[in-house]
C-alpha cells in the first residue's frame, strides 16, 4: 500500500508542484489549503507524514504542529518556511518538527526529506507496538524484564510483598536493586506509607547513627533540637538501606535490635521507641564473604537475609536489552517532548555489548545518544566510545579478518579468533601485572576504558587476586 502524505499549503501553484512531485514518487497525497481542512483530513485518514506551510489563512503551521504533536506523536511533521526565515525553522524544530523545508521547495530536497521521514515513521511505529506490548505484559512498577531470570525476580517480589519480612537484595551496581526495593514497597500493604532510603556508603560513619535513629536535643554539640531519623520517617512504610555492607560494626548491633525487637533508641536518649518499618537492605558486595572476614555480623546477616533476591547482571539477561531500550527511550521521549527511534540493527548491536555497568550504564548511554544524535534516529556513533570499541572487537571473526586485509578467509578464520583471544588475554594480564593490579592504570596502558577492561577480565576469567 502506498504511503499517505498530508500536504497543507494555501499557495495553489506551490501546492500543485509539491503534489505532483510526491505523486510521481508513488505517494497518496491528501491536500488541504487551510487549518480546518487539514484537521479534518488528519482526523479522517491514515496519514504517514505531513508537510505544513507556516502561514495559512486561518492558522499557522506552528499552531498545527503544537496541537498535533501530542495527538499524533508517531507522525513526522515537516514545516515549510519562507526562504531565510530562520526563526520559524528554529521554533518549529524546538516544538518537535521532524524537519523543515525552505521555499521555494526543491523537488530533490523534498523527496529526500519525505523518504527519511517515512523511514522514521515506520521504525517508530514498530517501536511503539513493542513498547505497548512491553508496558502491559512484562513490567512491574516500571521494572522491565522479559527474560526467565527477571520473571523469577518479579515472582519473588510479588510473593515477598505480601508479608512484612526483611529482604536482602544482592547484585552488581546498576542491576536495579533500588528499583526492586521500591517495587516491593508498592506491591505491599505498606504502599500508602512512606518509602525512605538511606545509602550507608554515602554518609560518614560517625553521622550514620544519627541519620538512622535521629537524636535528642543536646545529644552532641550542635544538636539544638530533637530530630527524627530515617527509621522514624519511614513509620508505617518501608526503610531501604542501600550498601548495607558499608555499615560500621557498632551500628550493625543497633540495627539488629530494629530487626529483632522492632525497637530503637535515638542518639542521646534513654527512651526506647517502637519501629513500625519494613526493612529492605541491598548490597553489591558479597555479604557472606564480609561475614567470614568479620566485617559483618553473622546474626544480622541472617536477620536481613530472611528472603534473598539476586538481581542478575544485564549480561545474564541479554534478551531484556531491546525491551529496556524501548522503554527507556519512551521515557526520554516524554521527558524531552521529542520522538526517538533506533534501527533494528542498532538494537541488535547494543544487545551484544557486555554492559558492565548494567541498566544504569544503558540508561546513561541512551541519555547521551538522545543528546548527541543529529536527528531523531539514534545511531551507534552516538553511543560512548567503549561501547563502539567493544562491539568492533567482538564482530564476527570473518568480518575482522576482512578488515585486516586477510582475504583468504576460509583458511584463516578458524584459528584467528583463538589467536586474537590468546593475544588479548596475555596483553591484559601483562598490563595488570605492570600496573600492580591497578585497573585504571592498566586500562590506560591498553588504551581502553576501565569498564571494557573489567568486561574482558570477566570474559577471560583473569585471576585478579593472583595478579
Ligand atoms: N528492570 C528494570 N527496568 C527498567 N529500568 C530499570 C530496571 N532495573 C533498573 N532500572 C533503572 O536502572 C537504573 C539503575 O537502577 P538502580 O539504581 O535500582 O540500581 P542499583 O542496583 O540500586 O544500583 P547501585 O548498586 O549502584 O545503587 C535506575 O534508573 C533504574 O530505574
Amino acid at each position: 500500500m502506498s504511503k499517505s502524505i498530508l500536504l497543507v499549503e494555501d499557495n495553489k501553484k506551490l501546492h500543485r508542484l509539491i503534489r505532483q512531485t510526491l505523486e510521481k514518487e508513488g505517494y497518496t497525497v491528501y491536500g488541504a489549503h487551510n487549518g480546518k481542512e487539514a484537521n479534518q483530513l488528519m482526523n479522517d485518514h491514515w496519514i504517514d507524514a505531513a508537510v505544513l506551510d507556516i502561514l495559512l489563512p486561518d492558522t499557522t503551521g506552528i499552531k498545527l504542529l503544537e496541537a498535533w504533536k501530542p495527538l499524533y506523536p508517531g507522525i513526522p511533521l515537516i514545516l515549510s518556511t519562507a526562504y531565510g526565515d530562520v526563526e520559524d525553522a528554529v521554533e518549529a524544530m524546538k516544538l518537535g518538527a521532524f524537519d523543515y523545508l525552505t521555499k521555494p521547495v526543491k523537488s530533490e530536497e523534498l523527496k529526500v526529506v519525505i523518504e527519511r521521514a517515512l523511514r522514521w515513521q515506520a521504525m517508530n511505529e514498530e517501536n511503539r507496538e513493542l513498547k505497548k506490548e512491553m508496558q502491559t505484559k512484562f513490567q512491574l512498577h516500571g521494572m522491565i524484564g522479559v527474560s526467565e531470570n527477571m520473571k523469577q525476580v518479579f515472582d519473588m517480589i510479588q510473593r515477598v510483598s505480601k508479608q512484612d519480612v526483611t529482604v536482602l537484595l544482592q547484585g552488581e551496581s546498576g542491576t536495579g536493586k533500588s528499583h526492586c526495593a521500591k517495587a516491593i514497597h508498592l506491591e505491599s500493604s505498606r504502599q500508602h506509607g512512606p518509602f525512605i532510603s538511606l545509602n550507608c556508603a554515602a554518609i560518614p560513619a560517625n553521622l550514620l547513627e544519627s541519620e538512622l535513629f535521629g537524636y535528642v536535643k543536646g545529644a552532641f554539640t550542635g544538636a539544638a533540637d530533637n530530630r527524627k531519623g530515617k527509621v522514624e520517617a519511614a513509620e508505617g512504610g518501608t526503610l531501604f538501606l542501600d550498601e548495607i555492607g558499608d555499615m560500621p560494626l557498632e551500628l550493625q548491633s543497633k540495627l539488629l535490635q530494629v530487626t529483632q525487637e522492632k525497637q530503637f533508641i535515638p542518639l542521646g536518649s534513654s527512651t526506647t521507641k517502637e519501629a513500625d518499618v519494613r526493612l529492605i537492605a541491598a548490597t553489591n558486595r558479597n555479604l557472606w564473604k564480609l561475614v567470614q572476614e568479620g566485617k559483618f555480623r553473622e546474626d544480622l546477616y541472617y536477620r536481613l537475609n530472611i528472603i534473598g533476591i539476586d538481581l542478575p547482571p544485564l549480561q545474564e539477561r541479554k534478551e531484556d536489552i531491546p525491551s529496556l531500550i524501548y522503554q527507556l527511550l519512551s521515557n526520554f521521549e516524554t521527558e524531552h517532548r521529542r520522538a526517538y527511534s533506533l534501527s533494528e540493527e542498532t538494537v541488535k548491536q547494543l544487545a551484544r555489548y557486555s554492559w558492565p555497568g548494567n541498566i544504569r550504564e544503558l540508561y546513561n548511554a541512551l541519555a547521551r545518544a538522545t543528546v548527541l544524535s543529529a536527528g531523531s534516529e539514534l545511531e551507534l556513533k552516538d553511543f560512548p566510545k567503549e561501547i563502539q570499541e567493544e562491539l568492533n572487537l567482538s564482530r564476527p571473526a570473518a568480518e575482522k579478518a576482512y578488515d585486516h586485509g586477510n582475504l583468504n578467509r576460509d583458511a584463516e578464520s578458524r584459528s584467528l579468533p583463538e589467536q586474537m583471544e590468546y593475544f588479548e588475554r596475555n596483553a591484559i594480564e601483562n598490563a595488570l601485572k605492570e600496573a600492580n593490579g591497578n585497573q585504571s592504570k592498566a586500562a590506560e596502558t591498553l588504551g581502553i576504558s576501565r569498564q571494557s577492561l573489567l568486561y574482558k577480565v570477566r570474559k577471560y576469567d583473569v585471576d585478579l587476586e593472583h595478579i
